[in-house]
This record gives structure tokens, sequence and C-alpha cells, in this order.
């Protein structure tokens, strides 16, 4: 698997991004590129600006200077064909409690004015993120988190948008559900989905991700790849990310 991925390759891609908040720069010049059939994600302290990258590509936020390109298109000369195509998951998935799972999709695809002809489409999206059948016409209202996600997955696999964007997707998720969001993540990409994630769970990144970048001080910092089956180094990632080392290496005895 290549791990280098061209500006003009590239599903999603940042170029000498700056992002500032009240004249004060946030990103300041961050360089980022995600092509489709790659899992990246983002790593980084908290307010180092990672939603803020994430809400450049959906166009919540204009660039101060650089570009934000998604599919091509150019998210701040054009916002509506950038958005076309991309699935946005945040933290707290916003669907409708008083809605089943099946109604949620059927009511957000004609929102997007797509609506799906027959409920089969629906069903294939909820069968492809595994949801459990005897959920599918239950209320939202009652689901786990781990459920809302998969069913604001299953929308995007129906909307078959090319990216898909996911803001701290581990975070309240016990192992169980961790570990098939993660299988989940690796089918998509099987699909030549692009998936950008943003998160502070490093154990799950380094399971999941063909690429992760540290954002620090408004720029990708460092970034490592995985090499084919071959994964991370989980104590280097962990000694980039915290800055110390992990119990039993000896960054970490001489720091105990
Ligand atoms: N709308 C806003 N107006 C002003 N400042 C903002 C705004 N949004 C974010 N910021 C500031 O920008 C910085 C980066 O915020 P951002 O939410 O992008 O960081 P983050 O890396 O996602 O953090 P966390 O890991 O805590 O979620 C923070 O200092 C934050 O306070």
């Amino acid at each position: 698997m290549s791990t280098t991925t061209t500006e003009d390759s590239a599903a999603l891609a940042a170029s000498s991004l700056v992002v500032s908040y009240n004249a004060t720069p946030v990103l300041r010049g961050a360089d980022l590129h995600v092509r489709r059939g790659e899992i990246y994600a983002l790593l980084g302290g908290n307010g180092a600006g990672k939603s803020t990258m994430i809400n450049a590509f959906l166009g919540f936020v204009r660039p101060t200077s650089g570009s934000v390109r998604v599919c091509s298109h150019e998210v701040a000369q054009d916002p509506l064909s950038a958005r076309a195509q991309l699935a946005y998951v945040p933290e707290n998935v916003a669907l409708y409690d008083h809605l089943s799972a099946r109604e949620n999709i059927d009511y957000f695809m004609r929102l997007a004015g797509m609506p799906m002809k027959d409920g089969a489409g629906i069903e294939q999206a909820l069968e492809s993120v595994g949801l459990d059948r005897a959920a599918w016409d239950r209320r939202l209202g009652g689901f786990s988190k781990g459920m809302r996600q998969k069913v604001a997955i299953g929308l995007a696999l129906a909307r078959e948008t090319p990216v898909l964007l996911l803001d701290e997707p581990n975070t309240g998720l016990d192992p169980q559900a961790t570990s098939e969001l993660n299988r989940l993540l690796k089918q998509l990409r099987s699909r030549d989905i692009a998936i950008f994630m943003v998160t502070h769970d490093l154990l799950s990144a380094a399971e999941v991700a063909d690429r992760i970048g540290f954002l620090a001080q408004g720029r990708i910092v460092e970034e490592f790849s995985a090499s084919g089956t071959e994964r991370f180094d989980v104590r280097r990632l962990y000694r980039h990310y915290a800055g110390q080392g992990m119990p039993g290496d000896a960054a970490w005895s001489r720091q105990a």
C-alpha cells in the first residue's frame, strides 16, 4: 500500500492552512492529505486545533490563508459541492431520538434530496454497519452511543459519500463497541472511502489507521505510516503523544 498522498490525488487536502479565531491563529500553515481507501487518524493535545481542522473541511470556519479541498472542490469557493462529498459523524451523533433507525435514514436521505426508492437500500446500509436487526425499528432514544454511530455511518453509506469525517469516535465506547467500530472503518476503507478521524485514543488509532498525524503548534509536526500489515510502534507513538514513556521502557524507568 502506497503511503504517499499527493495533493492532486487527495480526497482531503489542506495546504498551508491558517485558521484564526479573533485574530489568534490556531492552525498555522497546516498541510494534510488523505486519499481514498485510507484511514488517517489525527492526534494532538486539547486545544491543538483538531476539531478546527474538521470544521475547515466542512466549511464551518474560513481559512485566513491557505486552501482546503475536498475531492478537488475548493471549500471556500464551492462549499456545497465540497460538503456533498462528505459524511460527518460528530462526537455526539445528531439524529432524531423519536424516529427509528430505519426512519432516521429515510428522513435524512429525503432531506439530502436523495430519497430511497424502496426500503432495500436502507436495510442494506443498516446490514452493512452491523446494527442488530432487532434494533432497526426501535426508536433511537434508547440506543447506546455505539448503536447511534452505526446509524450515522449507515446514513453515510446510503449517501455513498467518498469521504467520512469522525470527531472523537471512540470516546465513551466500551472495548467491544470500539472493536466493532474499527472493523467497520476497515470495511469502509475497502470500499475506497477516505476516512479522517480526530481522536485521543492512541491504541485504537494504532490498530485501525494507515497514517497517524500529530497536530501541535498549528501544524502537522509528525506523521507515521503503517506499512502493509506491519502496525505502529505504540510505545514510540505514546512518547510523541504524551511526551513520556510507557511502563517498562527505558524512558519511563528514568522518569519513574
Ligand atoms: N469558535 C471559536 N471561537 C474562538 N476560539 C475557538 C473557537 N473554536 C475553537 N476555539 C479555540 O481554538 C483552539 C483549538 O480548538 P479545537 O476545538 O480545534 O481543538 P481540539 O484539538 O479539537 O481540542 P480538544 O481535543 O480539546 O477537543 C482552542 O484554544 C479553542 O478554545
